[in-house]
């Protein structure tokens, strides 16, 4: 592959292993487009909440699943999501959607209008693109040049959490957490796994600027190979 060939980057892993913050970096560091795939199932499911659509009802949220527009950013200095020309960005990370994210990215139909929306995006990065999210790996960019997925122990997710959240109970932080990677792991529809190629790494025990000097150096190591 010639090094002006636009680089794909997946980074899947459970909640809190550090795939936001991490993709971010390395897509700054290395000139890369940026896409959180989580952001667009928050924000299908912040619609189906405005909208009243019962979101315990897997029929409604397929037959409404089509309906709302949903437009992702890809600069890392400042991803910005919209739906309807809405900026949700906010209301996207509230509790209420947190809880009914993962019943809603576990319908089938969602899942096959966000992943087109999703390969469109990566098709279209001109340098390249770290897209990070559950199935990246295993279903939406099987193809991608470098794949990897990031772990850490629930208690060090639980605690990167609380930090976030100020005075936030650690031990339900924990719960909340551990619930919603069971749910997103034993979904049918393309659920949260690791590829087979992929590489994983575990951040339980290291900083934040090693995991990004991490992924970094394997990219460049792919750039290298080319
Ligand atoms: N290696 C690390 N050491 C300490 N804190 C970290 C590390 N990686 C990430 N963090 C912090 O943990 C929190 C969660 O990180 P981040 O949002 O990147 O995780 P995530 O995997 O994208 O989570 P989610 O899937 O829930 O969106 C952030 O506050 C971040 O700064
Ligand atoms: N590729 C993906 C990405 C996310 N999801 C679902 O969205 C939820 C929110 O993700 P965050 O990264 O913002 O925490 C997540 O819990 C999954 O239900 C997904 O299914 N596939």
């Amino acid at each position: 592959m010639e090094s002006s060939t636009p680089v794909i980057v997946a980074i899947d892993g459970p909640s809190g292993t550090g795939k936001s913050s991490t993709s971010k970096a390395v897509a700054a560091q290395l000139g890369l487009s940026y896409l959180d795939t989580g952001a667009q199932y928050r924000a299908i499911t912040w619609w189906m909440v405005t909208n009243g659509i019962d979101t315990a009802d897997p029929s409604a949220i397929a037959a409404a699943a089509g309906k709302p527009e949903i437009l992702s950013g890809t600069d890392p200095e400042k991803p910005a999501i919209t739906v309807d020309g809405f900026d949700v960005a906010g209301p996207i990370r509230e509790q209420d959607v947190t809880s009914k994210v993962s019943a809603v990215s576990a319908v089938p139909e969602v899942r096959t209008r966000i992943t087109e929306l999703q390969r469109s995006i990566a098709a279209s990065a001109v340098t390249g693109i770290v897209v990070e999210g559950r199935d990246i790996g295993t279903t939406v960019l099987p193809d991608a040049d470098l794949k990897i997925f990031l772990t850490a122990s629930p208690e060090a997710r639980a605690a990167r959490r609380s930090g976030e959240l100020k005075g936030a109970d650690l031990h339900a932080t924990r719960e909340a957490l551990v619930k919603r990677d069971a749910a997103d792991s034993s979904r049918k529809t393309s659920p949260l796994a690791k590829a087979d190629d992929a590489v994983e790494v575990d951040t339980t025990d290291l900083t934040l600027q090693q995991v990004i000097e991490c992924v970094v150096t394997l990219v460049e190591e792919k750039r290298a190979d080319r």
